[in-house]
């Protein structure tokens, strides 16, 4: 068997006396675009927090590729090829596109923005930072700054920062929040475009978006997993359909 992208094993997480994630217990693989779903509340950011290392198991591991990286600081992590995107955007508001992009791809070559940098690593550094707007759809703005973006282009920048540093495992908080449905549809182009080859964990309210993208979707209810499955079948699933009674409906149009 291949090594998973990602790998949970008997992951928990408790704050004080309350356990928020339980017994997580989950492979990704290499390649798989795998959506988190659950009701509010039901520990998604949490999970995600775990697996980027901005939070320490209380028991359990994460794996990336095959190494343990429970513990490992975030930072690292992202080195190690792993980078996630947060739900309250994360770009420099003051930057240019072209600026913000580049700090991406200069954080995961561990160089910080400067400009101190001798020119062939600069022009490394150009030429991925040219096609990440490219494939972002970002190249007409590159001189914009950032706080003077439409919120749409706001998000496909946060998503392209995300993918900058050419990590192969990709975490996206809820990337289509607060879009109108044509916004959605071209971020969902975007996120399946710039997450071509790579592995895709998206935590998404929109269940649209999900069905759409998902290859396998995991459903959390109070910190578990109650259900993994291809999205045809978690849209039959009677556990899924209790959980969501009176939350987000599950679309049947969809796919
Ligand atoms: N640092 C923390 N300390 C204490 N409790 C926390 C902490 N972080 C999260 N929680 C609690 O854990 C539970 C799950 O929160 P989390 O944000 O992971 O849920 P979620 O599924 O992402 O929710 P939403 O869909 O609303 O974003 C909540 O009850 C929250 O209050």
């Amino acid at each position: 068997m291949t090594t998973p992208a990602l790998s949970l094993k008997n992951l928990s997480k408790s704050f004080g006396p309350a356990k928020i994630i339980n017994d997580v217990t989950l492979d990704i693989a290499k390649g798989e675009r795998h959506a988190i779903i659950g009701p509010n509340g039901a520990g998604k950011s949490t999970l995600f927090n775990l697996i980027s290392g901005l939070y320490v198991p209380t028991s359990g591991t994460v794996s990336l590729n095959g190494t343990l990286i429970s513990g490992v600081p975030p930072h690292e992590i992202n080195r190690m090829g792993l980078s996630r995107s947060f739900q309250v955007s994360n770009i420099f508001a003051n930057m240019t596109v072209r600026e913000n992009v580049r700090c991406g791809v200069l954080h995961s070559l561990g160089q910080g923005y400067s400009f101190w940098k001798n020119i062939g690593t600069q022009k490394d550094v150009n030429a991925k930072t040219f096609e990440v707007m490219e494939h972002c759809g970002l190249l007409d703005k590159a001189n914009t700054p950032a706080a003077l973006l439409p919120y749409a282009d706001q998000r496909s920048l946060e998503i392209a920062i995300t993918i900058a540093g050419g990590a192969d495992v990709i975490l996206l908080d809820e990337p289509t929040a607060g879009m109108s449905h044509s916004e959605t549809d071209r971020a969902v182009d975007l996120i399946a475009r710039a997450t071509e080859g790579k592995t895709l964990v998206i935590v998404e309210h929109d269940m649209g978006v999900i069905f759409n993208l998902a290859d396998r979707i995991s459903v959390l209810v109070y910190g578990e997993i109650i259900a993994s499955a291809p999205p045809s079948e978690i849209r039959g699933d009677p556990k899924v359909r209790e959980a969501y009674l009176g939350d987000e409906a599950l679309p049947e149009e969809v796919v």
